[in-house]
């Protein structure tokens, strides 16, 4: 009871409206509702349980993720959901699976990158689950280097059909989630010759199952590529390994908007730039941003709760022990996570933004924004999933050893999440692809070509190399502008460092190469640059409710100086600010962190997570947390019988064989 009690005597302590926050984190006063609705239908649901999911072996785990999205459909069917809502009751489900990748790739590929004739056959289909689809892009061979997949489409005039083949092992199909087992059809990605020539990587629809009876089609190898790291976990997925030999696909499933193939064979490229065809992976790289802020909010959720129950030490004559939320050091651990998860959140929906103007722009033909979504999809993927998946692994170690438990939620959170850096684009090879960028724009800044959107800033090239911060106090580090001008300063001077040591290599690609360490760095400076800035700009905007801004505000600042702190090394080899100005940062951070204590449970329930989304004894809403770490123990398999199976053929033998010895002595 006395834990109960804590979590409302935390939520006593809060100086701001939690309701109006919940609106601040969501977007949307509508949007809390509908999340709401959707939270509790799953929670309500017996289908949809996942508290046994890590005791399931593969088989049935795979299993049980084919029945919840069977019984997710007919929800949604049954209570006509609409997308928004659909969306969210297959995100409170929780259970990776093949419906991911046909919502989240199939479809958006074949909407991106076929005609409007290709959609109108194809889409139907999809909507209502006629068809089931992959994305199959990566090979045993390559994923990161695209333009290296090895697959072939070749253009057969005499049957006006492709042919697929796979003509080595390493261009066997190879991760694709949902191939292995449940996909009907993909979009696959191979080398499109005709007329003798190499064309390039095309997107392809291809039928891999029969509709009737799930069974491969002639020429087609398909299989799941095996157990992945942690128990249940992404286990639930099929990724899979596809091959082809010689598989004829009518002409008309070549993905056509961007390029063609007549019946004669002739290729034709529309006007438009070739990097469209990457066009579903930057889609994809924006949502997981969005994804970031809630997987990391989910961890903090559970740590912070947690934190406020855990007592440890400082019990005086009797009296109550410490909560470890009260020690210096968890909450210099945990608060600037706590703010990241507020910063990402922010940062996503500008990207969601973006990504939705850009759109708009390419359908009118305005290519101009395309580098522009490409760096920052790119970059805030890699940045936002890196530190996510450490800062799980910082709350699992921040609840202690109840932290390493599976009932604690974050094992498996951890082992889902972790494949992010991977997925969508290796982060240190996004990166890469940002940090080119950058060379790019700082190359372009000596013949006065003014940079535009996230890369404007570069412009201030000859205020921002010699600048000077002027802070002078700890309550200085609280004025927006000079976080913004130190942040700045940083990244640009990191940004034309990097391009003066490369132009005084052999060549520009030779330098690249040999300062690639030195250019991840100044992009992820660049990128935690755009994190802050859009940090700032939602802080500056209206937010109704009391308190809610103040809060934000504090949350802002302890994102922009732990990174300040954190990466002070840069700040101070750049000249960008003093050994005494980084001193006073981090003075301001030990007192924005006490201004945050009080606040902190308020803060994650903010997020408004029901029991079943968090799926922790450590994060339940009413802290009530002993009670059920006991009652979940006895759940385990191994405590259904008291003695254990094998006691008979290997416990008991060893222990006569030693007692034997031993009466023999
Ligand atoms: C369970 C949790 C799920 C959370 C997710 C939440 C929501 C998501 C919703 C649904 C998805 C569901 C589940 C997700 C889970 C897993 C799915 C995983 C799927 C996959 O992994 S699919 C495979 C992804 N593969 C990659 O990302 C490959 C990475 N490689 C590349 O992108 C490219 O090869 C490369 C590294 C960019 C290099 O390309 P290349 O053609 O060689 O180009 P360069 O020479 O480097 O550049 C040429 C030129 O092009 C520009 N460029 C490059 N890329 C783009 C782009 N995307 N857009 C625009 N422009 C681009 C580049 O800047 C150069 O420009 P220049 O001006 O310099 O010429
Ligand atoms: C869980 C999961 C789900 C997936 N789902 C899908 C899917 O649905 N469809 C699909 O098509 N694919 C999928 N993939 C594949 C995924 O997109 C690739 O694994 C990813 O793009 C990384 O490519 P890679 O495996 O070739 O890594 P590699 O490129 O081989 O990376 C290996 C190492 O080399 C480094 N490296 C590579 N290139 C460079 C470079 N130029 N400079 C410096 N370092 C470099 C990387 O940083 C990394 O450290 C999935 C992968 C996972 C793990």
């Amino acid at each position: 009871m006395a834990e109960v009690d804590h979590l409302a005597a935390e939520r006593a302590t809060a100086r701001f409206d939690v309701e109006e926050m919940k609106v601040a984190w969501a977007g949307s006063r509508h949007a809390v509702h509908v999340a709401d609705r959707m939270a509790r239908l799953v929670a309500s649901d017996p289908v949809f349980r996942k508290d046994n999911r890590t005791m399931l072996s593969r088989k049935e785990l795979f299993k049980d993720t084919l029945r919840k999205a069977a019984h997710a459909w007919k929800r949604i069917v049954e209570l006509r959901l609409t997308e928004e809502e659909a969306d969210l009751l297959r995100q409170y489900v929780d259970q990776p699976g093949y419906v991911d990748l046909h919502w989240g790739m199939f479809v958006p590929a074949i909407k991106g990158q076929g005609t409007e004739e290709q959609q109108h056959k194809w889409l139907p289909l999809a909507y209502k689950f006629q068809i089931i689809g992959c994305y199959a892009q990566t090979e045993l061979g390559h994923g990161s280097n695209v333009q290296g997949l090895e697959t072939t489409a070749t253009f057969d005039p005499k049957t006006d059909e492709f042919v697929i083949h796979s003509p080595t092992l390493t261009s066997s199909k190879w991760w694709p989630g949902g191939l292995g087992k449940a996909s009907t059809h993909a979009v696959v990605y191979a080398r499109l010759i005709t007329e003798g020539k190499d064309y390039g990587i095309h997107g392809f629809i291809v039928q891999l199952r029969s509709l009737e009876d799930h069974s491969p089609l002639p020429g087609v190898t398909l299989g799941d590529i095996g157990g992945k790291f942690g128990s249940g976990a992404y286990n639930s997925m099929d990724n899979g390994v596809l091959r082809f030999d010689h598989v004829r696909i009518p002409r008309d499933q070549m993905l056509m908007r961007l390029s063609q193939v007549t019946r004669e064979g002739k290729y034709v490229h529309s006007n438009v730039p070739k990097q469209l065809l990457y066009g579903t992976m930057v889609y994809v790289r924006q949502s997981i941003v969005a994804d970031a802020s809630k997987a990391l909010s989910r961890a903090v959720c559970i740590a912070v709760r947690y934190s406020a129950v855990r007592k440890q030490f400082g019990s005086q004559d009797g009296g109550p022990e410490t909560q470890v939320l009260n020690y210096k050091t968890q909450q210099s651990r945990l608060f600037p996570l706590l703010a990241s998860a507020y910063a990402f959140r922010f940062v996503g929906d500008w990207l969601n933004w973006l990504y939705t103007d850009v759109t708009q722009k390419l359908e009118a033909k305005d290519f101009s924004t395309l580098q522009e979504a490409h760096a920052c999809t790119a970059g805030l993927k890699a940045v936002t999933t890196s530190v996510t998946a450490d800062a799980i692994e910082e709350c699992r170690k921040l609840c202690g050893g109840h932290g390493y438990l599976n009932s604690s939620g974050l094992p498996e959170l951890f082992a889902v999440y972790v494949p992010a850096c991977t997925y969508e684009g290796d982060n240190v090879v996004l990166l890469l692809q940002v940090a080119r960028i950058l060379m790019k724009t700082v190359s372009q800044l000596a013949s006065g070509k003014q940079p535009v959107g996230t890369m404007a800033y570069m412009g201030k090239v000859q205020y921002l190399m010699q600048c000077k911060s002027a802070v002078s106090s700890a309550e200085d580090w609280l004025n927006p502008d000079a976080i913004q001008e130190a942040f700045e300063a940083r990244a640009l001077r990191m940004a034309v460092n990097c391009a003066q040591n490369i132009s005084q290599a052999a060549s520009q690609e030779e330098g690249f190469y040999e300062r690639s360490p030195d250019l991840l760095e100044a992009a992820v400076a660049h990128i935690q640059l755009i994190i802050v800035t859009k940090f700032i700009e939602k802080v500056h905007q209206e937010i109704p409710g009391h308190g809610v801004k103040e809060q934000l505000q504090a949350l802002c600042n302890v994102y922009a100086l732990y990174i300040l702190h954190k990466h002070l090394g840069d700040f101070l080899a750049t000249g960008c600010i003093t050994p005494r100005q980084g001193a006073l940062a981090n003075e301001q951070l030990g007192k924005l962190y006490a201004q945050v204590r009080p606040n902190a449970v308020a803060l994650v329930d903010a997020f408004n997570y029901t029991d079943h989304y968090l799926g922790s004894v450590l994060g339940r809403y009413d802290g009530d947390v002993y009670p059920a770490l006991y009652e979940e123990a006895w759940k385990d398999p191994l405590n259904e019988t008291v003695v254990p199976e094998g006691y008979h053929e290997y416990l008991r033998p060893l222990i006569k064989q030693q007692q034997l010895k031993l009466s023999r002595l």
